[in-house]
């Protein structure tokens, strides 16, 4: 078994690129089957398990996908698709239900195995399948597969979303580039993901107007293209080694940022006390010797998103104070809770809060990543714990993380990622086992 070994109380400092935003690239590559002619090409894709989950998708789909493994995704649609998306592939990834929306616009036909619960909540799909079916698909669920028809061709709609689902808006915006008419999406999520699809499917010859924005306008047009594509930088990487920064009072130049999409960040790490300053190519982090304690809620963008919550709570664990995070958007996203309190972290949990009385003593031990970002922040608890940590389930990390560990080691962090059967000689500590991407495990 696979385990990041990180000892603490190493000061992290250096410069770390960011890479293409995981959370972009995923309906980006599931938009480029809307391309009935030309090739898309797609630039500054990470190398992450959930990118060769995406592209099997859309193998699966008839489609030829080319990557090299260094950023550049080259996608050929312009055979006839397939319209079925296997168990195999959603049950290791839920975004693979973004084929959905595109198919329906392509095909008039898709058949997607339900996606189903994952660690941090059940997630429904209800939001998608109502767009569909206000856009004239006639959607069944059967046999563990959602399948939805369209007698001919999607037709636009006013789509009021009950809450701003960010994969239910791609999906309906994705679906809505050739219906006939007119598509309005309301209460539509704003993320700056959603604006990164939309620029490349205008890109492809969709007319969106409104993406990042609360009411998003689609006219449908006839057909789309390949086209070009820059993945917008990741987020939530980028905010993992803020924290990363701060955490372990260090100097870190966070590089490829774009710091409006950072705001909540920021701001709540300011107000921790953390410095950080904008610089033309990044944002530096400077992390203070007293940190103080602050509340966060988790919220659609542009709120605080629920996506570095795990994180920060590995930030408040080291606070002076009392903390307090209320996750809004997952209702069972406090399972690291329990790995942090293996680590000898206080924390209270009442309903949606967590309650955190900083600062504590932490300690090494062995955890386990119960989701990608609750894995990351173990390994951030373990930069300022007392002696080793060994972090397992690395699957989760790999999901979102290109080199993780190699990274914090370049900064300065005492890591490496072993397997079990090694025996490892901790104190000296040599070069990473080369990242293995297990093809069997569910998100
Ligand atoms: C690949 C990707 O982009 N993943 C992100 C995306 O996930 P994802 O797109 O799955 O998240 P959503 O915004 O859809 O989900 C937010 C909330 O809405 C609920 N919901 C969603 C759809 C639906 O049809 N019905 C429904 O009730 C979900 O259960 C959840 O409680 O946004 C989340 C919220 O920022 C992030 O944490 C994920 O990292
Ligand atoms: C929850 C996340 O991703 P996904 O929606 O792909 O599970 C995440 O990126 O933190």
């Amino acid at each position: 078994m696979e385990k990041i070994i990180v000892r603490g109380g190493r000061q992290l400092s250096g410069t770390v690129r960011v890479e293409g935003a995981k959370n972009a690239v995923l309906p980006v590559i599931a938009a480029s089957i809307l391309a009935s002619k030309g090739k898309s090409h797609i630039y500054d894709v990470p190398a992450l398990a959930d990118v060769y989950t995406i592209n099997q998708v859309l193998r699966t789909l008839n489609t030829d996908v080319t990557y090299d493994g260094k950023g550049h995704i080259e996608v050929d649609a312009e055979k006839e698709l397939a319209i079925e998306a296997p168990f195999e592939y959603v049950r290791k990834m839920r975004a693979s239900f973004l084929v959905m929306g595109p198919l329906l616009a392509r095909v008039g036909h898709a058949r997607i195995a339900l996606p189903g619960g994952c660690a941090i909540g059940s997630r429904p799909i209800d939001q998608h399948l109502k767009g569909f079916e206000a856009m004239g698909a006639k959607v069944e669920i059967g046999n563990g597969f959602i399948e939805a028809k369209v007698d001919d061709r999607l037709h636009g709609n006013k789509i009021y979303m009950d809450f701003p689902s960010v994969g239910a808006t791609e999906n309906i915006m994705m679906a809505a580039t050739t219906a006939l008419g007119t598509t309005i999406i309301e209460n539509a999520a704003e993320e700056p993901e959603i604006v990164c699809l939309a620029n490349y499917l205008n890109a492809m010859g969709a007319k969106v107007r409104g993406a990042g924005t609360g009411t998003i306008r689609i006219d449908g047009v006839d057909e789309l293209v390949g086209a070009e594509h820059t993945i917008i930088p990741d987020r939530i990487e980028a905010g993992t080694f803020m924290v990363a920064a701060a955490i372990s009072r260090g100097n870190v130049l966070v590089e490829n940022v774009l710091t409006e999409h950072l705001r909540p960040l920021i701001a709540k790490m300011s107000e921790m006390g953390v410095i950080i300053i904008e610089e033309d190519n990044g944002v530096r982090v400077i992390g203070p010797e007293k940190l103080k304690a602050v509340d966060i809620k988790t919220m659609p963008h542009p709120g605080f998103p629920t996506d570095m919550q795990s994180q920060m709570m590995a930030l408040m664990l080291n606070a002076e104070g009392t903390s307090v995070v209320t996750e809004t958007v997952f209702e069972n996203r406090f399972m690291h809770v329990e790995e942090f309190r293996r680590m000898n972290g206080n924390i209270k949990i009442e309903g949606r809060a967590a309650i955190i009385n900083g600062p504590m003593k932490l300690q090494g031990a062995e955890v386990a990543s119960t989701d990608l970002r609750a894995g990351a922040a173990l390994v951030l608890t373990g930069l300022v714990a007392d002696g080793y940590t060994r972090v397992t389930e690395l699957k989760h990390i790999d999901r979102g993380y290109v080199n993780f560990a190699d990274k914090l080691r370049a900064l300065g962090a005492d890591i490496e990622r072993v397997n079990e059967e090694e025996k490892v000689e901790i104190e000296n500590l040599e070069a990473p086992a080369p990242l293995k991407l297990d093809p069997n495990f569910a998100s």
